[in-house]
């Protein structure tokens, strides 16, 4: 075995089907006597739930939660945390939500629980991300890491089929890339496989029936340990594609990992046997890029970025834009072989490397 360093993140787990009726208590024990609700706009009525479950300990709602977190969306959710005169935010929502509660912490340091409703995983992880200028901007604090996470599936079922199965994608990028990652570990490792498992025995359920709570719990499972792979182990070449698709084309994050992943994948394989090994074992498949293929077209997700109405003359600066600062990879990056890698996500090509098949 490889000498390695793991570096355990402190964050409390309540999980459950009805656990968000410990929000006082889950309160009490950070310490908190004026909680700022976060939310988006279209998850208001759930912020007024969580707020009414709050009480007097309730500062105020704030529904302003943006993707990729605009610095406005940032600058005025921090005006209201100091107006409130709040001293702890609670983000109930997807990774915009999130992200948001880590726009105010990583000003004042202010505790953040977060109540995921997506598979997104940012409440795993320190890793935060402002758009200014239209440049996103990611960086890692431990400031960030929200101190409670509530992992209640009941608020899980309202959320769409389509960005369900796209959103458990975007976990299983993070377990993916974790895999074969500069600083990969082997507890991180079980944990990739195991959210990797999870998310694609969830996803079949979670189409067949929305309210589905077992399929619902396996998805917030794996979504709790993918998200902690991405917080403990360095991205690749995957997320460098999918933040200069979604920071420069403004496509919606959850699909574009949903197609780019495969691809990804097929890039990284001739570089990554094992990794690709242990990704086809956990999702049941011969081949790690195209099981992820099928997996996304099986359960209905989009696979082709041409299908996000992106149009096939952005693709060379698509492939300018990811070649430059890149993360470190486990293949060299080529810019004729990002390119091409890009043409085929655009296309929805269904890749097949043959290099996964000897766990
Ligand atoms: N910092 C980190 O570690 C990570 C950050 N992110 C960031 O998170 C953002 C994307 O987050 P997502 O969760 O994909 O999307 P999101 O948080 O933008 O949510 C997408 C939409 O779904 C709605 N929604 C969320 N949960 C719902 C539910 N249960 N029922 C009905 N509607 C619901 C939201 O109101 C929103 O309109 C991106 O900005 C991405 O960069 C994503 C992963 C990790
Ligand atoms: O943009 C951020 O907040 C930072 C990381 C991610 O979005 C991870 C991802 O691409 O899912």
């Amino acid at each position: 075995m490889d000498a390695f360093v793991y570096n355990a993140h402190a964050a409390r787990v309540v999980f459950g089907a009805g656990s968000l009726q410990h929000l006082e208590r889950e309160i009490g024990l950070l310490g908190a006597q004026r909680a700022l609700v976060l939310s988006t706009p279209g998850q208001r009525k759930l912020a007024e739930r969580v707020a009414a479950l709050l009480g007097a300990k309730a500062a105020g709602i704030f529904d302003g939660a943006v993707m990729h977190v605009p610095i406005e969306a940032a600058r005025q959710a921090r005006d209201e945390a100091r107006r409130l005169e709040a001293d702890c935010a609670v983000a109930i929502g997807g990774g915009s939500t999130v992200g948001l509660g880590k726009a105010i912490a990583l000003e004042s340091g202010l505790p953040i629980l977060a109540i995921p409703t997506t598979y997104a995983g940012s409440e795993m992880t320190p890793i935060y991300g402002i758009t200014e200028g239209g440049l996103k901007k990611t960086g890692k604090d431990a400031r960030v890491l929200p101190r409670t996470v509530i992992y209640d599936p009941d608020l899980s079922t309202g959320l769409p089929v389509g960005l369900s199965v796209t959103s458990a994608m975007n976990a299983m990028a993070h377990a993916a890339e974790g895999l074969y990652a500069q600083d990969s570990n082997p507890i991180m490792s079980l944990m990739a496989e195991e959210g990797l498992t999870a998310m694609s025995r969830a996803l079949p359920g979670i189409v067949r029936r929305s309210g589905d709570i077992e399929a619902r719990s396996q998805a917030l499972y794996g979504a709790w340990l993918c998200g902690t792979v991405l917080g403990n182990v360095g991205m690749a070449l995957h997320h460098k594609l999918c933040h200069t698709l979604g920071g420069s084309f403004n496509l919606p994050h959850a699909e574009c990992h949903t197609i780019v992943l495969p691809h990804a994948m097929a890039y990284n394989a001739p570089a990554a046997p094992e990794a690709m090994a242990r990704i086809a074992r956990a999702i049941g498949t011969q081949d790690a890029a195209a099981g992820l293929y099928d997996l996304a077209r099986d359960n209905g997700a989009p696979v082709a970025l041409r299908d996000l109405g992106m149009p096939e003359a952005d693709l060379d600066r698509a492939a300018d834009i990811a070649v430059s600062n890149p993360y470190w990879n486990p293949r060299p990056i080529e810019r004729t072989a990002i390119r091409a890698l890009l043409q085929n996500a655009w296309a929805g090509v269904r890749p097949v490397t043959n290099v996964s098949r000897n766990p």
